[in-house]
């Protein structure tokens, strides 16, 4: 028998759960398909359990660093079982937050089991059958494990069973030099481990400024990460000390022993398995569901929100594409994804915070631009901190006065950079910073200085 709801949704991710809240709230009925763990890669292998880890670095580097502080310790021992278990605790707490908020929705059908497309309007459930009128994929995305010579011969490590790991690598190499390499590679750094970070590309997280890449590579070398560029013919093999990582880098070594592996070179979306093609939903050639502005695939009643649609990478894209299918149906509101402004943070220490155009976009869109920048060293709440690595730079359009980007990279420049997003949103020039007074001493308060102190760009 198969059974019917208003609404299907697959996949308990960043988005899915909160529009089966709304949904239900409009009386609608709600089939809510989920296989693994609730709350998705966000909850249980990515952004908290990682985040909770960069916090326990964090205290170990900090404590390493006591004399600095007038504190006098003995050596610092890492336990690697409690570091884990405090990660643990905070994803457990959140994932079974989520299954209960779920399970005790009112109109709302919780399945547990792998879903399937079995025609445009049918989604089979292992043995279970049921149809929805409406239909949203919030499937996410797992690790992509390149084809490299010699993987399947050796054991390898990925950001999900990462988490499992009952012991701290004596040299963990780790494949790709992004944002979850490198927040992995400080995080076993300061947990004591020997760290080599291999990425393909000339520079580390190329997406970003050189000026920023080559600054990342310092603090990390700074804390003795080895980090090897130009990679070109990754391979592996066994070896009596572990595993051997073939390199061939123009310079160094031309292979890297270590004990444990861990790829860390992107993500691929969750829709290979979930027959699409019995829906008729066109997905692009790396697999993302194609969907417009308002996330509709080219299926009318299926939508496609989160990682799987390729418009985003974050949980705050995922979540934003929520409010954007909630305020479209439900509350006769035109929200778009082309409103929102790119931002992010890379959770390295310390981090960096991220909005808008990159200085190197903005110079590719051809117009005049006016550029401030301002070393760590010279603001005042990171000298007193003692975290003066890194730097800000604000980028603006010199005709039209519009902020077009920032990158903080510096303490606090995970937070500070909201402020300027902010602004960014209201569509003011930049005077409506450098005008403002900020709380004095903070890192914000550098920025309205940043912003009052610009030169053209060459
Ligand atoms: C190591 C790491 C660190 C990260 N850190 C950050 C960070 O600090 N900040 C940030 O913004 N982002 C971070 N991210 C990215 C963030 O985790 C993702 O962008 C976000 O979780 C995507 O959410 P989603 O809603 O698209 O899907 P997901 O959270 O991936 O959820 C998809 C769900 O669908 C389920 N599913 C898939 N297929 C099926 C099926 N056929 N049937 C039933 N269920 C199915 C899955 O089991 C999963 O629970 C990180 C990612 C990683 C890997
Ligand atoms: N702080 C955050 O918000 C955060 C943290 C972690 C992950 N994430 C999300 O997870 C996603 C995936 O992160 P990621 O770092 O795995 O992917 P990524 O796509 O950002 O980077 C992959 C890296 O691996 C390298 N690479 C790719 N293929 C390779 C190959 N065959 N050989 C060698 N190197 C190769 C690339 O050059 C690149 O540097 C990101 O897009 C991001 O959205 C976000």
């Amino acid at each position: 028998m198969t059974r019917h709801f208003d609404a299907i949704i697959i996949g308990a991710g960043q988005a899915g759960p909160s529009l089966a809240g709304r949904l239900t709230e409009t009386g609608k009925s709600v089939a809510l398909v989920e296989r693994k763990f609730f709350g998705g890669t966000c909850v249980n292998t990515g952004c908290m359990p990682t985040k909770a880890m960069v916090a326990s670095a964090y205290a170990i580097h900090t404590a390493r660093r006591g004399a600095e502080y007038g504190m006098t310790t003995g050596p610092v021992s890492v336990d690697f079982a409690r570091v884990m278990a405090r990660k643990e605790k905070v994803t457990l707490d959140s994932r079974t937050g989520i299954e209960a908020w779920l399970k005790g929705m009112k109109n709302c059908t919780v399945l547990e089991g792998h879903a399937r497309f079995e025609s445009p309007t049918e989604i089979s459930v292992d043995d279970e059958r049921i149809s929805g009128e409406q239909i949203f994929l919030n499937v996410g995305g797992r690790a992509a494990v390149p084809d490299f010579a010699g993987i399947d011969a050796v054991p390898y490590l990925t950001n999900s069973s990462i988490m499992e790991l009952g012991h701290l690598p004596r040299h963990l190499v780790i494949v790709g030099g992004s944002y979850i390499g490198l927040e992995f590679a400080q995080v076993f750094r300061r947990f004591g481990s020997e760290v080599t970070v291999i990425e393909k590309g000339p520079r580390l997280i190329a997406r970003e400024d050189p000026d920023v890449s080559d600054a990342v590579r310092t603090i990390l070398e700074t804390e003795g990460i080895q980090i090897r560029l130009n990679a070109e013919c990754i391979r592996f093999a066994g070896h009596a000390d572990g595993i051997a990582a073939g390199v061939d880098c123009t310079s160094g070594a031309p292979e890297v022993i270590g004990s444990d592996v861990l790829l860390a070179t992107g993500r691929r979306p969750n829709t290979d398995d979930l027959d699409l093609d019995k829906a008729g939903v066109k997905t692009d050639t790396r697999g993302y569901v194609k969907v417009d502005d308002m996330l509709r695939t080219n299926v009318p009643h299926i939508f496609a929100m989160g990682d799987c649609n390729g418009r985003g990478a974050f949980t705050h894209t995922s979540y934003n594409d929520f409010e954007i299918v909630a305020a479209n149906l439900i509350d006769n509101d035109p929200r778009r994804v082309s409103d929102r402004i790119q931002t992010y943070a890379l959770y390295i220490d310390p981090p960096l915070g991220r909005a808008g155009m990159t200085e190197t976009e903005a110079r590719n869109s051809g117009r005049r631009l006016l550029i401030g920048t301002r070393p760590m060293t010279r603001v005042g709440r990171a000298v007193e901190k003692g975290e003066t690595q890194g730097f800000m730079k604000v980028i603006v359009d010199a005709d039209t006065k519009e902020i077009l980007g920032a990158s903080i990279l510096g303490t606090g420049g995970d937070e500070a950079i909201q402020s300027i997003l902010d602004v960014m949103y209201a569509k003011r020039p930049y005077t409506t910073i450098s005008r403002a007074m900020h709380i004095h001493p903070t890192v914000s308060e550098l920025i309205p200085t940043v912003f009052g102190d610009l030169f053209p760009a060459t």
